[in-house]
């Protein structure tokens, strides 16, 4: 399965984020997102994984468009973002079963994924009670508790230490390994080796934006 980003383009609060933005990825190829503060590699992330809309264009993953069906292309992308989404009222295995129950997938690769991660010997503390590496790692661990072809990750090394930065680029490789792809929004060089690298640029004119009708950036005008 491949993904196929065509002519793609997100507005955000009436701005043009992108536009006219394609891109293919084929089954077991990992690319990295990169660009500039601000030019839109996590809104991308959010509008494949199905939580902000597309303005135009379409994204495909094999035959399935997430203009046309997007439930069915968010079944097939698991996303990792900026934020963890740890619930921390619960424990933290129970984050994760939590998720396995959502997704109504094997309860029992839970404990694998914790194990993977190194958070095993804390399945039983609470969420709010992980530092802030550890809270990250639990967030990633719901990767390995559902089967996804597409792996969305947005700066997924934030707060690790070193060993688990190179877990998840081990992690990564084998997901690719197994013919899977992933998107990685990232301003490190995860060691993941030469692969495609998707390149985002801001508008290169000064006129573009409003020549398309859109707001200027009130934050990027007084910085200019
Ligand atoms: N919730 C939001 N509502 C409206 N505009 C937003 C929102 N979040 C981000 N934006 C705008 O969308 C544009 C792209 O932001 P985005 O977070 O996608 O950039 P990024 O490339 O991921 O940046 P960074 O490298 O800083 O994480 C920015 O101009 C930002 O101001």
């Amino acid at each position: 399965m491949d993904l196929e980003i065509d002519n793609l383009a997100c507005r955000r609060a009436g701005r043009m984020v992108f536009r006219d933005l394609d891109f293919r990825l084929g089954a077991g190829e990992a690319a990295a997102l990169r660009g500039p503060n601000g030019v839109g590699k996590s809104t991308l992330l959010r509008v494949l994984a199905g939580l902000i809309p597309a303005a135009g264009g379409d994204a495909r993953l094999g035959d399935i468009s997430l203009a046309r069906d997007r439930g069915a292309f968010q079944e097939r992308v698991a996303y990792a973002g900026h934020l963890d989404a740890v619930k921390p009222a619960l424990g933290v295995a129970e984050n994760l079963a939590v998720w396995a129950g959502l997704h109504a997938t094997d309860a029992g690769r839970v404990a694998a994924a914790l194990e993977r991660f190194g958070i095993g010997h804390i399945a039983g503390h609470p969420a709010a009670q992980c530092s802030a590496g550890q809270k990250r790692r639990l967030g990633l661990a719901r990767l390995l508790v559902i089967d996804r072809p597409l792996w969305l990750l947005d700066e997924p090394t934030v707060s690790l230490d070193a060993a688990s930065s190179a877990l998840v680029a081990e992690l990564v490789r084998e997901h690719c390994a197994k013919g899977g792809m992933a998107l990685i929004a990232t301003h490190i060089e995860l060691g993941l080796g030469a692969g495609p690298v998707l390149e985002m640029h801001p508008p290169q004119v000064a006129g573009q934006a409003a020549e398309h009708g859109d707001a200027a950036d009130p934050f990027l005008e007084g910085a200019w």
